[in-house]
């Protein structure tokens, strides 16, 4: 098993080009019960390895990128996240990008823990990037996006998820100055944690910090309402298939912001499997339908 290395050139540029050879898809990897019972494995520490593996085997070479769900590993404890390395390495090992969906949140000086075990190149744990949790400000999660841009590796803050209970806190309006000095006022938080993630950008001249934003979040307007413009980094769109979202409802949100736009199924794949012949057939048709919506490819505004 490889541990990681000095990761080679800025995440977003790495995953521009990774989109450019495979499609924007991002299969996201989750161990569910159910879908282990259906790839003929068990609901085990060893399941979800195999699992993890064989669908890192079939999707290398054929996707741009892949999401393992982290609790869904650390649900079978140590040999859980054992597991968990092995699928990165295989990964990293194939050439497939990484995203860790751990969704990570803490303060300042307990994050910079967290922002090793995902992105220091020394820990068997790191990806190509990690999802982040903004509920304790976007401000906490420096020490992750500095080692992220030091790394050659990305994080994917929350902004607008998929849930049906998020509007309560990210659509509420909030005061937020020092998000976007130049342009300080009331704004959705969800708003703010873009801003802050543009400013975080320009401030490193490089887009290191993307966003999530829920496929499902609305299924009108521009984003569902955020303006991506001048992000100059990633967004990760889960939510399409089992939650509802289609591709069209995509083209209509996402059309005209920063990119690259990484639109993330994982049961409605996952489900076709485990031949990995299948997989690769829904993953081509998937990413044929996205690539037809022309979504942005690149950075804007970083
Ligand atoms: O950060 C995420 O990955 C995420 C954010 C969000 O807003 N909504 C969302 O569904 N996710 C994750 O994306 C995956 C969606 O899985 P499916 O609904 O099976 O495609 C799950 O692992 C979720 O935890």
């Amino acid at each position: 098993m490889s541990v990681p290395g000095p990761a080679r050139g800025a995440f977003v540029d790495r995953l521009t080009a990774a989109v450019a050879a495979h499609g924007p898809l991002c299969v996201g990897i989750d161990p569910h019960p159910g879908l282990l019972a259906r790839w003929g494995h068990e609901d085990d520490a060893a399941g979800v390895e195999r699992f993890g593996r064989e669908a890192v085997a079939a999707l290398a070479g054929h996707v741009a990128l892949v999401k393992p769900q982290v609790a869904l590993f650390e649900v079978h404890g140590s040999g859980g996240v054992r597991a968990l390395e092995r699928v990165l390495a295989d990964a990293r090992d194939a050439g497939l990008l990484t995203v860790a969906d751990a969704k990570r949140g803490d303060i300042g000086s307990t994050m910079t823990a967290y922002a090793r075990a995902w992105l220091a190149d020394t820990s068997p744990l790191a990806a190509d990037a990690v999802t982040l949790s903004p509920y304790l400000g976007v401000g906490s999660l420096v020490p992750a996006i500095d080692l992220a841009a030091e790394t050659g590796r990305g994080v994917l803050v929350l902004a607008r998820t998929s849930n049906p209970e998020a509007p309560a806190v990210q659509s509420a309006q909030s005061w937020t100055p020092l998000s976007d000095p130049a342009s300080p006022g009331m704004r959705e938080v969800a708003q703010g944690v873009v801003d802050a993630c543009a400013a975080a950008n320009r401030a490193r001249g490089v887009g290191v910090a993307g966003v999530v934003v829920g496929a499902t979040a609305g299924t009108t307007g521009r984003a569902h309402g955020l303006d991506l413009a001048g992000l100059g980094a990633p967004v990760l769109v889960p939510g399409l298939g089992a939650q509802g979202a289609t591709p069209d409802d995509l083209a209509r949100a996402f059309g005209d912001g920063s990119g690259p736009v990484v639109p993330s199924s994982s049961r409605e794949v996952l489900s076709v499997g485990p031949d990995p012949e299948a997989l690769r057939d829904a993953c081509r048709a998937l990413n044929g339908s996205l690539r037809a919506l022309a979504l942005p490819a690149g950075p804007i505004g970083a």
